[in-house]
């Protein structure tokens, strides 16, 4: 196996994300806690794997891994073909920003900005020209149904319009894989369902591979895939079909 930084690791299959043989120790006092204990998984493109288990399994933990947020004690993150854990620092960032989309459970978005500015200003922090970068913000804000409040700033916007801004602008990037943190943790009912909606909707247009940790287990058959975590143990994903 290859694994060095410069001579990224080939898929085979269309795989944007695997996790091979993951494990995360966090320091405990005089011993450790296992977050992740021999994690295995691929999500194909076009896929949303649902994440669910209870609280402390060790959901975020993968998150965490898998957006190269924090490094696995062991293990391989490979990223549309790229093996993330051989890479320094400044490399994982720049995979992370040209490879990985995260959208957190609160959208984060700046206060001053309109919807628009919330996705351009992405582009233009990737180095990015401002022209091409409006092409396409507007486009996504018509993706995600908010044609008609791309000039609104998120005080004008709800709860579900601001998730849907948080995953349009997850998408400027172009990214392979799309990690998704409770993203309809702050919404009631119907807009939690749109949500999930809109997530599987991008996720095939796209041809990203999801994951999207949920406590919300009622939507998760509207996603391709179910796996469950506990104690840092991943159990094989279900297929449930939507
Ligand atoms: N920074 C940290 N330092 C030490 N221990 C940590 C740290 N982050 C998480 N842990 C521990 O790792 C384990 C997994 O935590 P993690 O946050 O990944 O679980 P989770 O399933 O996402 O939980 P929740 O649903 O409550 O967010 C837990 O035992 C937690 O206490």
């Amino acid at each position: 196996m290859d694994t060095t930084a410069t001579t990224p690791k080939t898929t085979t299959g269309n795989m944007p994300l695997q996790l091979i043989d993951l494990s995360l120790e966090y320091p405990d006092g005089e011993g450790t806690i296992k977050a992740l204990d021999s994690v295995d998984l691929a999500v194909g493109a076009g896929q949303v794997l649902s994440l669910i288990g209870p609280s402390g399994s060790g959901k975020s933990s993968l998150l965490a891994a898998a957006a190269t947020l924090i490094r696995p004690t062991s293990g391989l993150v490979i990223i549309d073909g790229t093996t993330a854990s051989d890479l320094n620092d400044s490399q994982m960032t720049t995979l992370r920003r040209e490879k990985v989309g995260i959208i957190f459970q609160q959208p984060n978005l700046l206060a001053s900005l309109t919807a628009v500015e919330q996705l351009m200003i992405s582009d233009h922090l990737r180095g990015k020209p401002l022209k091409p970068a409006k092409v396409r913000a507007l486009e996504l804000l018509d993706i995600v149904g908010l044609a008609d409040s791309a000039k609104k700033r998120p005080h004008q916007l709800s709860g579900g319009q601001r998730q849907r801004v948080n995953i349009a602008r997850a998408l400027m990037g172009e990214p392979k894989v799309l990690l998704v943190d409770e993203p309809t943790a702050a919404l009631d009912h119907t807009r939690s369902e749109s949500i999930v909606r809109l997530l599987v909707q991008v996720t095939k247009e796209f041809s990203v591979a999801t994951v999207m940790v949920t406590h919300d287990t009622e939507f998760v058959s509207l996603t391709d895939s179910v796996a469950s975590m506990r104690d840092g143990i991943l159990a094989l994903p279900e297929l449930v079909g939507a």
